[in-house]
């Protein structure tokens, strides 16, 4: 029997021997591949934080001691060890265990996350509660050096800095964010990994800090006075030191045995303390290592091989954006494009290649992104701003400020609007149409397919009266294959009929379009194309020639296009008889896009049934 069958929950891994840690270690990498292989996920980061995670149970008590992971993708093997071992299969299915920290579905998940760089602000909440409420647990928050590229980290250690209470930031730092780790942050911490003085006396203090063989007030001193006369010498953890955290690092965070003396340790100190722990991403899986980018958040893949098993023949929306923006900067000197630490999920990576002096990476900070934006099309420039639909949402304020105020030339790219499937939650583009919509001077499109795409960043990259937005799903659409010329704020009517008109945006039109020319209906069919500023005048025309109306779009019902659309038509107080689907007002769950997808209504077959309904009406 293996270890790994023996071990459901924490206090099972404290039985263990160090030694029979290390054989965890591995048996739990090879159940991970097995795995993940199979359902697809965050691979190369999970495979980097095995032992680290087995530190943490061996050393705290979860659930009454919380862990927070920043991000939460790299969760997997903390559920493994948390009671969830056997469901383990079902990882990001429909119904199955998220992909992410969720604390509807174990006690031992203490704060949902799925966005980037909350866990500092998180731990110092749960610190401050703990106190207030006279407790002593541990609060840990475990972030990447990724996730602390992103404003909100320096928020919480702002703040944290000048708290005096018991409080564990462990950095785990290997290098990459999904791409390699860009930015000032990023090249310190790499100075503090290669300085050799450093290095020397960090291995002495570490040892002093780890032997010492007493707690409390008096251990506190101890440390404080040794840090404290070295700490011209320990430069490179100065950083962290002048915020107000003791600095304990950098440490192997494949070495179990180190971590847990060291955590053990610093656990009881009562004031705040940073762990920075070296890992590698992707460890134990060569092709991992190797190209941690490419198995960061992968489909599922052949073991051997190291091959995603997914259809890649059609050019997927972000490719689409990657090719046409080189092309458009190639005409366009003044073209630049940004994204938030997502080159590659963005499409953008062929762009950087091509254009590295007008590429810009910003890390995970999407505010910093827009605003950064704003600046550069005050002077001239035109920047193309590539961010998912769910983290520009971080953004807002900086989109109306900074941006549509001054209504300044920037074009945001809004990746994976909609429904984007396994991730779930917290990563569904459900709110765009929404909170776009709302905000003066911005235009907002939506193409019906990549060629759509690229006549709209054609558009886009040509005109001048302001900031527009162009929201697209994640992976691609078939091809609809008919197109009007855009023309600013006019939809298009890709078929006419007089049974019904349905208005639609996006993904939809193809399914709609499909369903109207394969059961050769009477009923008209309008791809908005525009979202702000809608074609009123087509859709009063239209509400006059059609007693029936249906609205279908991916985003949530609460101001999305059919609220908008009823507002016309209750306006000009037209009796049509209307029928509106959409995101409920709702968080969406994980599954496969056809799943939700049918789970919610928007798919082919629900959809033909409504219009066969409201037909025969
Ligand atoms: C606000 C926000 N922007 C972007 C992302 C996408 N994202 C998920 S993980 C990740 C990289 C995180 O790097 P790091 O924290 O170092 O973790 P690692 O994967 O290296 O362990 C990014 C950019 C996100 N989750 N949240
Ligand atoms: C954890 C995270 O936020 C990203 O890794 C995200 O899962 C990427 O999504 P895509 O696979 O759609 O690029
Ligand atoms: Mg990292």
């Amino acid at each position: 029997m293996s270890i790994l069958e023996k071990v459901n929950y924490p206090e099972d891994i404290k039985k263990l021997s160090i030694s029979e840690l290390y054989t965890l270690s591995e048996e739990i990498r090879e159940f991970l591949l097995y795995n993940i292989a199979n359902t697809g996920g965050h691979l190369a980061a999970n495979l980097g934080v095995v032992e680290l995670t087995l530190a943490l149970l061996y050393t705290f008590n979860p659930p009454e001691d919380k862990i927070v992971w920043d991000v939460g993708h790299q969760c997997y093997v903390y559920k493994i060890l948390t009671g969830r071992k056997e469901r383990f299969a079902t990882l990001r299915k429909l119904g199955g265990l998220s992909g992410f920290p969720k604390s509807k579905e174990s006690i031992y998940d203490s704060f949902d996350t799925g966005h980037s760089s909350t866990s500092i602000s998180v731990a110092l909440g749960f610190a401050i509660a703990r106190d207030l409420n006279h407790k002593d647990y541990n609060v840990i928050a475990v972030i990447g050096d990724g996730a602390l590229t992103g404003g909100l980290a320096y928020e919480g250690l702002n703040n944290a800095g000048r708290y005096n209470g018991k409080l564990l930031v462990i950095l785990n730092d290997n290098q990459m964010s999904i791409s390699k780790n860009v930015g000032a942050i990023a090249k310190y911490l790499s100075k503090v990994r290669t300085q050799p003085r450093y290095f020397k006396l960090k291995k002495a203090t570490d040892e002093l800090v780890a032997n010492i063989p007493f707690v409390g007030e008096k251990l506190n001193q101890l440390v404080r006075k040794l840090k404290g006369g070295l700490k011209y010498i320990l430069f490179p953890g100065m950083l962290f030191e002048a915020l107000g955290f003791e600095y304990y690092g950098p440490i192997d965070g494949h070495d179990i045995k180190r971590m847990c003396e060291v955590f053990e340790n610093v656990k009881n100190l009562i004031k705040p303390v940073l762990v920075h722990i070296v890992t590698q991403k992707g460890k134990g899986y060569e092709h991992a290592e190797r190209f941690p980018e490419k198995y960061h958040g992968v489909p599922p893949f052949d073991i051997e091989t190291g091959n995603h098993l997914t259809d890649t023949m059609s050019k997927s929306f972000s490719e689409v954006l990657g090719d046409k923006l080189c092309e458009l900067a190639k005409e366009n000197q003044k073209i630049v494009g940004i994204t938030a630490a997502m080159p590659d999920g963005t499409g953008l990576t062929k762009f950087a290649k091509m254009y590295p002096e007008r590429f810009f990476d910003v890390g995970i900070a999407e505010e910093h992104a827009v605003t950064f934006a704003a600046a550069l099309a005050k002077e001239g420039f035109k920047p193309f701003v590539a961010i998912y639909s769910t983290f520009l949402q971080r953004a807002f304020d900086q989109i109306i400020h900074d941006v549509c105020l001054q209504n300044l030339n920037v074009v945001f790219c809004v990746d994976r609007a909609g429904i984007v499937g396994e991730d779930g939650e917290t990563h569904h583009g459900s709110f765009d149409i929404s909170y776009l919509t709302l905000i003066p001077n911005l235009t907002v499109m939506a193409p019906k397919d990549t060629k759509e795409f690229e006549m709209m960043l054609d558009f886009a990259a040509a005109y001048h009266g302001g900031p527009i937005a162009i929201r697209y799903p994640r992976g691609t659409t078939k091809i609809v294959g008919v197109y009007e010329p855009i023309s600013f704020g006019k939809s298009e009517i890709l078929v006419e009929g007089s049974d019904l008109a349905i208005f639609t945006v996006g993904r939809h039109v193809s399914m709609l379009y499909d369903i109207i020319k394969e059961n050769n209906l009477n009923v008209t069919l309008i791809n908005i194309r525009f979202l702000k500023p809608l074609d009123v005048e087509l859709i009063e025309k239209m509400t006059k020639t059609h007693k029936k109306i249906l609205i279908v779009e991916d985003n949530t019902v609460i101001g999305g296009l059919g609220e908008k659309i009823k507002g016309i038509i209750a306006e000009i107080n037209s009796l049509n008889l209307v029928k509106h689907i959409g995101l409920p007002d709702k968080f969406i769950q994980h599954g496969s896009i056809s799943e939700l997808y049918s789970l919610l209504g928007l798919d082919k077959e629900n959809l033909k049934n409504v219009i066969m309904e409201l037909i025969a009406d």
